[in-house]
């Protein structure tokens, strides 16, 4: 593998302000430091991927983003507004929205509930357009989610989060397990979301996924950045994106 560099994307800058921006973002576990200055921005209908081994950094992004995790410095902005000391439910409120890896839907209620359950917001999807999105939802809609297939979790998990009619959605490894039809599905409605005018944090290890999805890519190596990649650098320098993925 070459050294880790930044390298240039070939992307015209931005001409519009970021929806997202990160700078300078360090995070602690206790005496854990596992974020070291992290810079990143993500622009008003863009698809960002977070890509890098397990232990990386990605999720700890996510959250330190969300004020999931608190202990962290630097700056987060949203819109031009600082969010770095909001808690985690203000910043949902300014129209965050995080699917975590471990899915949160309520495993005791029916496909129904856990669709009506979020506030809904002008804008955001009715259970009607969520059953549209994935027709299998509709068919288990009196199925509690514990009794739902992995795939049938991680569907359900993405659209209850859209009711609220968020701008940047964070999604945490959204194709982990899944069949490949279920991951091509997960993928069209990404794309249609983009389409609607919606912008997307991504993090993967699935980098056909990824790549298939994604305007830019960030490379974690242990809790920093060591790459910046367009969708063109992505494709080109596949085989080294798969080394920095590779245990
Ligand atoms: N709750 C926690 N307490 C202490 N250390 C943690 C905790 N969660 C994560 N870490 C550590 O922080 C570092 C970053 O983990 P993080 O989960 O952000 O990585 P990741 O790139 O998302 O990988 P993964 O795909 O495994 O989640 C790792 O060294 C991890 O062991």
């Amino acid at each position: 593998m070459t050294a880790p560099h930044m390298s240039s994307v070939s992307a015209a800058p931005p001409t519009v302000p970021p929806l997202l921006q990160v700078r300078d973002l360090n995070a602690y576990y206790g005496q854990s430091h596992v974020l070291h200055g992290i810079n990143l921005h993500v622009q008003p209908g863009e698809i960002v991927s977070l890509i890098g081994r397990n232990g990386a950094g990605k999720t700890t992004t996510l959250r330190s983003i969300m004020g999931a995790l608190r202990t962290r410095t630097g700056s987060v902005t949203f819109d031009g507004q600082d969010i770095l000391r909001l808690p985690s439910n203000r910043v949902a409120a300014r129209g965050l929205a995080w699917v975590p890896e471990e899915r949160a839907i309520m495993s005791t209620l029916t496909v129904r509930e856990n669709l009506e359950l979020p506030p809904a917001r002008p804008g955001g999807w009715t259970t009607e357009r969520a059953y549209e999105a994935f027709p299998v939802l509709r068919e288990r809609g009196h199925h509690p989610g514990s009794k739902l297939s992995g795939g049938e979790q991680q569907m359900l998990a993405i659209v209850r989060v859209l009711r609220s009619a968020p701008r940047l959605l964070l999604l945490d490894e959204p194709s982990e397990g899944l069949a490949p039809v279920i991951v091509q599905r997960i993928g069209d409605i990404i794309e249609e979301l983009r389409a609607d005018g919606l912008s997307v944090l991504l993090v993967e290890q699935n980098l056909k996924f990824a790549t298939r999805l994604a305007d830019r890519h960030y490379v974690f190596v242990d809790g920093e950045i060591v790459e910046e990649l367009s969708r063109a650098d992505a494709v080109a320098r596949r085989d080294d994106l798969l080394k920095y993925l590779s245990v």
